[in-house]
């Protein structure tokens, strides 16, 4: 292939992507691994299923939804805190070309109006925790016309259990069930909230293509994690959005046994790693800052992780190199990953660790950074826009071709927003997203570059960066700080240690408050407009 200036290619790759639909290979990979007597785990309460149970569910789940009428391009939607049930539907909704648009159980319904209005779903499952909130919904938005709890034995409120739609419709042979085949490119499997940190979430459409190529990714050791059939993995990270949802199919497709925790909780994190000899868990910035300082983890046997991912935000590198230490890892598998490109696109290769570095780019993708003012391609150790071609993009934004066009532009580049550049050995680093960059005196100001001095502080256990308004020189860098416990640091004391570490563009101007928490989203990415409304404005420090 003719390789351009500027653009960077991924490796050849050691997998090629499959031309079957991504609900095809979990059939066949659940079936093949249905001698597995795990498959999923509720760390909670100890509950597993096995490889052969999922296999025989989601079959006689997919002839019940035939049976119902649902057909290929219906959209249905999962509203669950992570559940050891979540991802019958999903699969069951693959095998036949349906659409699922997973809905965060958390969204008020101010935010839930609008992603419904996006997906808008005639069928939902539910937990039932969530169900009294769904059963509001449905008054609301007509077009709901069914809802199924995942999590009961009986029926409740007029809703049918899982178990019971099942036995009310499905074939008593799953294995007379066999998944649809359609087209890869044109099918949408999924529709993601975007990260929604730059305005509301928006609908990401993924296709079975997009999913395929994970898959491809997933056998493969260097982007994926395990390989190994009955390896065992720990899965905190929310369901419903694209991290927690696709690492989940890929453990699935994998044959590994995925121990689920409903939300990151430290003791029940920690037990379960000891108890289930965890050996490999993908996480994000919030918990290696948990591992590198809590007094907690001195209280478990760690030593069956041999593997820590952390991507979805930007990671201190001292918080990475003090985790690695501690759990005694070679290192911490940082990667780069967004909703519109599937998942990870760039990440460390297992033993090929580069302090502070998101890894290199994964196979059947491009990359190019490109100036922001001028949009050419630069080359390596030049900040720009990173920007990403291959059959990882998204098919769109679902009903937005306005914003779709803003994003992937005219050559089929997707302009991710995110500021970045790359080595000679074209290994990536992640500045910050362009969007947060605070402006003082027309100098950029990277949040996440003053949020790693402060993180390097002995009285500091977490912090944040925003951009105060200022009339004169645009916007003053305002830190929200978090102590460590047990320790003591003044406003002055804060804004005077920066001031030793970066040069005067940097400096706190906008001053320090302290914080008990910083906000951060599931995916832990910082809540900067949270923080914002939080600042009343104040004399300039310096
Ligand atoms: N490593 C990183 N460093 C700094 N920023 C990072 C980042 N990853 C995502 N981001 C930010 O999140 C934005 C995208 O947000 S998002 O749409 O909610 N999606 C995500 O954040 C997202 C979707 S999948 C995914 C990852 N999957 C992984 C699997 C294994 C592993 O080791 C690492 C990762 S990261 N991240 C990006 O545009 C960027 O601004």
């Amino acid at each position: 292939m003719k390789k351009e200036k500027n653009i960077l290619y991924g490796p050849e790759p050691l997998y090629p992507i499959e031309e079957s639909t991504a609900g095809k290979q979990l059939y066949d990979a659940l079936l093949k691994h249905s001698h597995l007597p795990e498959a999923m785990i509720d760390a909670q309460t100890k509950k597993p299923f096995s490889y052969r149970t999922l296999f025989e569910t989601t079959c006689r789940l997919a002839q019940s939804l035939q049976k119902c009428g649902y057909k290929q391009n219906d959209v249905m939607s999962v509203c669950s805190e992570n559940n050891l049930k979540f991802f019958f539907p999903v699969i069951a909704a693959l095998y036949l070309g349906m659409v699922t648009a997973p809905l965060n159980q958390n969204y008020t319904p101010g935010e839930l109006h609008n992603v419904l209005n996006i997906s808008k779903p005639q069928l939902i499952f539910c937990s039932k925790t969530v169900l009294p909130k769904i059963l509001e919904l449905k008054k609301k938005y007509t077009f709901v016309k069914r809802i199924i709890i995942l999590d009961v034995d009986e029926d409740m409120f007029g809703c049918e259990s899982l178990s019971n739609f099942i036995l009310h419709n499905a074939d008593k042979d799953p294995k007379k069930f066999e998944p649809v085949n359609f087209n890869l490119d044109e099918q949408v499997a999924a529709i993601l909230c975007s990260s929604g940190t730059t305005g509301l979430p928006k609908g990401v459409m993924l296709t079975h293509k997009n999913f395929s190529v994970r898959f491809a990714h997933v056998k493969d050791p260097n982007p994926g994690t395990e390989t190994i059939p009955g390896v065992t993995v720990l899965s905190f990270m929310p369901f419903f959005h694209g991290f927690g949802f696709l690492s989940n199919l890929g453990y699935l497709l994998m044959g590994l046994r995925i121990i689920i925790l409903k939300r990151f909780e430290p003791e029940l994190f920690l037990k379960s790693i000891q108890d289930y000899e965890v050996r490999n868990i993908i996480s994000v910035p919030p918990i290696v800052l948990f591992l590198s300082k809590s007094p907690l983890v001195d209280k478990y046997d760690l030593s069956s992780l041999k593997e820590l991912g952390c991507g979805a935000a930007p990671l201190a590198k001292e918080v990475a190199e003090a985790a690695a230490k501690r759990l005694n890892l070679k290192g911490i598998r940082t990667g780069y990953g967004l909703t519109e490109a599937t998942l990870v696109i760039t990440h460390t290769l297992p033993n090929k660790f580069k302090s502070g570095s998101s890894g290199k780019l994964v196979s059947f993708m491009s990359a190019k950074v490109v100036d922001v003012n001028t949009g050419k391609s630069v080359g390596p150790n030049v900040v720009g826009e990173l920007c990403l071609k291959g059959d990882m993009l998204m098919k769109g934004y679902a009903g937005n071709i306005k914003a779709t066009k803003e994003a992937i532009d005219e050559n089929g580049w997707l302009h991710t927003g995110d500021l970045g550049y790359y080595t000679e050995e074209e290994y990536f680093y992640i500045v910050d997203r362009l969007k947060e960059l605070i402006k003082y005196k027309g100098f950029q100001v990277a949040p996440a570059e003053l949020e790693e001095v402060l993180l390097r502080h002995p009285c500091i256990r977490d912090a944040a960066v925003v951009g105060v308004s200022d009339e004169t020189v645009g916007e003053l860098p305002a830190a929200f700080v978090v102590k460590q416990s047990g320790t003591q640091i003044t406003e002055n004391e804060v804004i005077d240690y920066i001031a030793g570490q970066v040069s005067y563009t940097k400096y706190l101007r906008g001053g320090v408050r302290f914080i008990e928490e910083i906000p951060r989203s599931a995916t832990g990415k910082i809540q900067r407009k949270e923080l914002q409304k939080l600042i009343l404005p104040k004399q300039s420090k310096l």
